[in-house]
């Protein structure tokens, strides 16, 4: 089944057009990430997914119902975390999870709620007191407070330390191994390669990229790189190389088989690779590239 269905999608402010007709699916219980840089038009189609915003065309499903029409009822069905939450800051971590409950219909128990973010120690603790971090775990309690079936996370480890963005990843897998879709933008592309099955990179209101993340990233070369020995000049390896500073970088689509060409090379010389470093595909290789050509 698919849960979110995204045909053509646009949406203008004015004259600026920050989503230029985007099309996409995600699948049921799937954990895919929206990328790209910043004003790409992330939020805005998270906005319009969760209905808070109306296209000016093409359209949208979630759950099979139309964000804009049957809003209620999406919202019935999903959760939040936008970038700036607004919190009363004199409330508790508790009584914030509280009053939302009141909202909310048959939410999970608070201190389940505050478990999962990783924030009932600090359930006694005034909004104003949290940390950053915290305060975006707050923010993801809230978003899992109503068992939603889609989850829109928006940055939702932007601020955390490490330990609280591998618990927040935790979290995100255990949901979608639950059945819950979910749908997040990150600036961290290495959260994205580890946590989404599959994604779309968004630049200037367009899809530039998309599909299966191991799909992607598998049709990608990639690179093996060394400093190249005393004495020899590109010209002399069995494989093309780039030089980035001192360091030759040889692309190929299968790099352990490049770096051990190499090897065998500079074994029969006597020669050394210093700094060998080979490595597979990665999304910030893939971002990077995309990024340069479509400006
Ligand atoms: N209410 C608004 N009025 C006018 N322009 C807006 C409005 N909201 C967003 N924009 C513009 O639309 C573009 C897309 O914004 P959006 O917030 O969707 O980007 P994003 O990809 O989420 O960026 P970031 O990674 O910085 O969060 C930006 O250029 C932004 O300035």
């Amino acid at each position: 089944m698919t849960a979110i269905r995204v045909e053509g999608l646009r949406k203008s402010y004015g004259d600026f057009a920050a989503v230029k007709g985007i099309s996409f699916e995600v699948a049921d219980g799937e954990i895919f990430a929206l990328l790209g840089r910043n004003g790409a038009g992330k939020t805005t189609t998270i906005e319009l997914l969760a209905g808070f915003q109306q296209p000016d065309g093409g359209s949208c499903q979630v759950l099979g119902l139309d964000p804009a029409r049957d809003r209620a009822a999406v919202r019935r069905r999903t959760g939040i975390m936008l970038q700036e939450a607004g919190f009363f800051q004199d409330l508790t971590v508790a009584r914030t999870v509280d009053t939302w409950c009141d909202f909310t219909a048959a939410p999970r128990p608070r201190d389940e709620a505050l478990e999962l973010a990783g924030l009932l120690p600090k359930a006694g603790t005034r909004v104003r007191q949290l940390s950053g971090g915290e305060k975006r775990r707050l923010d993801l309690a809230l978003a899992l407070l109503g068992r939603p079936d889609v989850l829109f996370l928006d940055e939702p480890t932007t601020g955390m330390d490490p330990e609280a963005r591998r618990n927040t990843w935790d979290v995100v897998r255990e949901l979608a191994g639950q059945g819950t879709t979910i749908l997040l933008t990150t600036h961290y592309l290495e959260e994205a390669q580890r946590l989404a099955g599959s994604m779309a990179i968004m630049d200037a209101g367009e899809i530039v990229a998309s599909g299966g993340m191991a799909e992607t990233l598998a049709a990608r070369s990639g690179r093996v790189a060394f400093r190249l020995p005393p004495g020899t000049s590109p010209a002399d390896l069995p494989l093309p190389v780039t030089l980035e500073g001192e360091t030759a970088v040889c692309r190929a689509a299968d790099p352990d088989l490049a770096a051990q060409t190499l090897l065998s090379w500079a074994a029969e010389r006597g020669l050394r690779l210093a700094g060998l470093e080979v490595r597979t595909a990665t999304l910030e290789d893939l971002f990077l590239d995309l990024s340069g050509s479509h400006r």
